[in-house]
């Protein structure tokens, strides 16, 4: 147990800098932010219950994707999506995260006119605005893939991703793979991944999320992608096997995890049989995230704290993993070395006071 009360415990993930590696933008949308969207469009007739599953709560990964489809039908014009993206960004900057990577799937909505191409460049706009307003915060972008519109489409977002790596000023970095991972196959959109690559995209995967996926996994680890989300079933003490945790050990790649979305999803069935630890006690590079901080109802300094607990780790652990979680990161090697150097800043400060 900690020698600390639950306020210094609090205040402490509050003021330790961290990084944020997997983050959805419209999974990450606040209660706050869900009201203004609500307030713009009330004819949709839709209630907070419906875009966030509270504390206690859990839901199938099904309904979870429900709930995305009821949040995109609030997100559907230029307005909202610059309305969001700022909102998030200043959010976890106001939590302490230094270093932002979002990600979103680009959208088309005919009915207001917003294109694929302006979606990104709307959040590429966003990440502009929140920088020249002086917010402290470094910001990121991944293009995302949803697994379900087939190959096609995954190679339509390739080439967007490309586009904009090579006109935004080193904003957009790489491309996710995400969405229900049960649909479709990872089979069909290898050559897109593998395109991506080629082309200097950096490749963040969610792999295993669900335990029927371990075939696609061994073939998508192959790539290999520079990052895994969740990994879940990877590792054979829940049905993956050896051969690929060897693959994810022999090339080092960073796992992005996520308890409170696991557990509220339901992939996991409790915060201490989480998968963190088999990965933590291998000494792999593992990165605490929060998926969808809005869905969830969660932040980052929240999941730095549930891992401690959770795992009785101490604050020079935690402060450990927030660290190394910057050479995770798709950042250049100018902004990695600007970030320890604040973590060195920071540390005697934050790893000392007892603040009430
Ligand atoms: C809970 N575990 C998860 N597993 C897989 N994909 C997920 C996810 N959580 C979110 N997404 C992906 O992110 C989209 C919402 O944000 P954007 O509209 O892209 O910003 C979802 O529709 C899904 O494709
Ligand atoms: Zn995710």
């Amino acid at each position: 147990m900690s020698e600390w009360s639950h306020g210094e415990e609090n205040n402490f993930y509050r003021q330790l800098p961290k990084v944020e590696l997997h983050a959805h933008l419209n999974g990450s949308v606040s209660s706050e932010t869900i009201d203004k969207l609500i307030a713009r469009k009330p004819h949709l007739n839709i209630q907070h219950s419906m875009t966030a599953i509270r504390s206690g709560q859990r839901r199938t990964l099904d309904e979870c994707f429900q709930v995305f489809k009821v949040i995109h039908q609030l997100v559907d014009t230029e307005e909202d999506i610059l309305m969001v993206a700022k909102d998030v960004i200043k959010e976890f900057a106001d939590d302490g995260v230094k270093y932002l990577e979002l990600r979103s799937t680009p959208r088309a909505e005919p009915k207001t006119g917003l294109t694929k191409k302006r979606y990104v460049e709307t959040i590429i706009g966003a990440i502009q605005q929140c920088k020249q307003e002086g917010v402290d915060i470094e910001v990121r972008f991944l293009v995302a893939i949803d697994r379900r519109n087939g190959s096609e489409v995954a190679m339509e977002m390739v080439k967007l991703a490309e586009d904009f790596m090579l006109s935004s000023d080193g904003v957009v970095v790489g491309l996710d793979l995400s969405g229900d991972p049960t649909v479709g196959h990872g089979r069909d959109l290898l050559p897109a991944l593998q395109k991506a690559k080629s082309c200097g995209l950096k490749l963040a995967l969610h792999l295993s999320e669900v335990s029927s996926q371990a075939e696609e996994s061994e073939l998508l680890l192959d790539l290999p992608p520079d990052r895994i989300g969740h990994g879940t079933f990877l590792h054979p003490e829940v049905g993956g096997t050896c051969s690929l945790v060897e693959k994810v050990r022999k090339n080092n790649i960073p796992l992005e995890l996520c308890l409170t979305s696991n557990v509220k999803g339901q992939t996991v069935p409790s915060y201490d049989k989480h998968h963190f630890l088999y990965w933590y006690n291998l000494g792999h590079p593992c990165v605490i995230c929060t998926d969808d901080k809005g869905v969830f109802c969660t932040d980052l300094s929240q999941e730095y704290q549930l891992v401690a607990s959770t795992f009785d780790l101490s604050r020079e652990a935690m402060w450990d993993l927030s660290q190394k979680a910057i050479g995770c990161s798709f950042a250049p090697q100018s902004v990695k070395k600007r970030l320890e150097q604040t973590w060195a800043e920071l540390r005697p400060q934050v790893l000392q006071t007892r603040v009430p």
